[in-house]
């Protein structure tokens, strides 16, 4: 910064030269006695001169971006093409509100803007899968947010991802998950008897907060070959979750400035956006976990190969592996994206199930009718495990998995835009965009598309039924998890404890909600996962008594 600060004075005493000083100096009325003229200038006239340079440097940068920039004749907000202080202030300042502004821009302009000097944001349901497919790159500028450029979530080029995500793709396959739903049903059995404790004293629980307690202990076990213990925690308290939440309350300040974010790791300091606490200190303390087990990993404390339980650490340092992927920044990197990424976002879509359960009644009864007629339940739900209930079973059932893909879609938690970088120029309709764009599209402009899904805010798991039942291909708008190369790697981890919580769950404990309402639950901001208007999504019941 002092470096930037001393080059810019002299430049700008060099540049004196060419300053025509005695002018400034009579419009700002400033003494101009030939004597004065060879003086040093004093600070006031220094800061004044910066001033203009900056200004003058703005000025031409503006006209270059309006009028000359290959984004030029795509429409948008004046304001956001020259300059990204438009989106940091709704994004950052109002805390992670820039995507319905996108949506104004959009009933404005159409369906194709620019969002930024950069970006070009297309809302078309239809677009989805084009923008995805194919050899592309991920965008810098958007990947600032995410914080793990060495995670496969995190890496720009194509290539390189490629490399990184053929590492990940066996440990989170299909067959791979199945193998680990023994791990799941126990875990899932400590958390059924704590909500039957919460049952009996009739303690209102968070229901995040709490089921985020399982999604934590199942991905830190297959991450690092050990739980975190968040189920064994205080009830009610899971300091992981705490963690991620205040991390994402930086989210949108890295993406415009990664040195700004920094700073604020020398010195944590508090922000404007939305009520959250701008810190990197618990981001801190989540790379401090993943480097002390990476440590064990890459040591040899720990192998990756011929260990009896596969973990993804020990994928990383599987023999397979390229030497240059073996590094304590990859395995820390892809250990918190992978940990991070498989918490909040599946507890959240659990929540928003209960909650929508909750008040339909007669949607529950169905889902209970075909949990019950289907599987052979026997008394004691609490034990799950002892049900001996696998996934398979579960997905076979299509009320279920309407209610699942219901919830998946109304809850759409992965909100944070994601764009793509094609080396090629690429065309929209008779849009011509041109090479090295980043092009985004939301996901929850999808999801919420009411051409698609009608009445969308409504929670309607037979629109899936129906659908299928009348040839109606509408999977094909169910991009919650992404899409191309670089869609989720947890999509059967995620879909493993939904089928198996929801089940659980609904079949055994009758539930009222307390004190959360649709307004509790309607996504308003964008903090990479959705969030309600304040705070993050937090949906509070209590269990009123158990299923006969
Ligand atoms: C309901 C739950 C989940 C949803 C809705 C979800 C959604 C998404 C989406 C939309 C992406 C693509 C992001 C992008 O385009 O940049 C993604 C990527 C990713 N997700 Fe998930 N996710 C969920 C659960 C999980 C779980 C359980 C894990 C844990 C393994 C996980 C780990 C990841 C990782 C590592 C990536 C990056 C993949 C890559 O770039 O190759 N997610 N997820």
């Amino acid at each position: 910064m002092l470096a930037t600060g001393e080059s810019l004075l002299m430049f700008v005493a060099q540049q004196g030269a060419f300053i025509n000083f005695d002018k400034l100096r009579r419009i700002h009325k400033m003494p101009s006695s030939p004597h004065i003229i060879n003086e040093p200038l004093n600070n006031g006239a220094i800061i004044l001169y910066v001033a203009y340079l900056v200004l003058g440097w703005l000025v031409i940068r503006s006209v270059y971006r309006l009028w000359f920039h290959p984004l030029h004749r795509i429409p948008g907000s004046k304001l956001a093409a020259v300059t990204s202080f438009y989106e940091f202030y709704f994004d950052a300042i109002k805390g992670g509100r820039y995507l319905w502004q996108i949506e104004k821009m959009h009933e404005k302009y159409g369906p194709v803007v620019r969002i930024n000097p950069r970006e070009v944001h297309i809302k078309d349901s239809d677009y989805f899968h084009t923008i995805a497919s194919g050899r592309r790159d991920k965008d810098t500028y958007n990947l600032n947010t995410i914080m793990t450029p060495n995670a496969a979530l995190g890496t720009v080029g194509h290539d390189s991802h490629k490399v990184r995500r053929h590492i990940i793709d066996r440990v989170f396959s299909k067959l791979s998950i199945a193998k680990i739903d023994s791990m799941i049903q126990e875990k899932l059995e400590i958390l059924m008897k704590r909500l039957n404790r919460a049952r009996i004293t009739g303690t209102v629980v968070d229901l995040n907060y709490t089921l985020a307690n399982l999604t934590t202990d199942v991905i830190s076990e297959y991450v690092y070959g050990e739980s975190l213990g968040s189920l064994h925690e205080e009830e009610y308290q899971n300091t992981v979750v705490d963690d991620i939440q205040l991390s994402l309350g930086s989210f949108h300040y890295s993406r415009l400035s990664p040195t700004l974010l920094k700073l604020v790791r020398l010195v944590p300091m508090s922000l404007p956006g939305g009520g959250e606490k701008l810190t990197l200190e618990p981001f801190s303390r989540m790379v401090q976990l993943g480097r002390e087990k990476s440590h064990e990993y890459l040591s040899g404390a720990i192998s990756g190969d011929g260990v009896k339980k596969v973990t993804v650490l020990g994928a990383l340092v599987a023999d397979t592996v390229p030497p240059q992927e073996k590094t304590m920044e990859r395995l820390v990197d892809e250990s918190l994206a992978v940990l991070t990424g498989g918490i909040l976002s599946t507890a959240d879509v659990l929540a928003v199930a209960l909650f929508h359960l909750g008040r339909n009644p007669s949607i529950l009864q169905t889902l209970r009718q075909e949990l019950f007629g289907s599987l052979s339940l026997s008394g004691d739900r609490i034990a799950w495990s002892q049900q001996s209930i696998s996934i398979t079973k579960l997905e076979k059932l299509p009320y279920l998995t309407a209610v699942i893909r219901e919830s998946l879609r109304i809850s759409h938690p992965v909100i944070v835009r994601s764009a793509r970088v094609a080396a090629h120029a690429t065309m929209y309709k008779d849009v011509v965009i041109p090479p090295g764009t980043p092009v985004s599209q939301s996901i929850y402009f999808v999801s919420m598309d009411p051409l698609i899904f009608p009445s969308p805010e409504i929670f309607n798991p037979d629109r899936w039924i129906e659908a299928a039942a009348n040839g109606v291909n509408l999977t094909k708008f169910f991009v919650i998890f992404g899409s191309g190369s670089r869609a989720c790697v947890g999509i059967h981890l995620a879909y493993a404890e939904l089928y198996h919580i929801i089940a659980a769950f609904s079949s055994t404990f009758n539930w009222k909600l307390h004190q959360t309402g649709p307004e509790d639950v309607r996504t308003a901001r964008d903090m990479l996962l959705a969030a309600p208007e304040s705070g993050f999504l937090s949906i509070k019941a209590i269990i009123t008594g158990t299923v006969e």
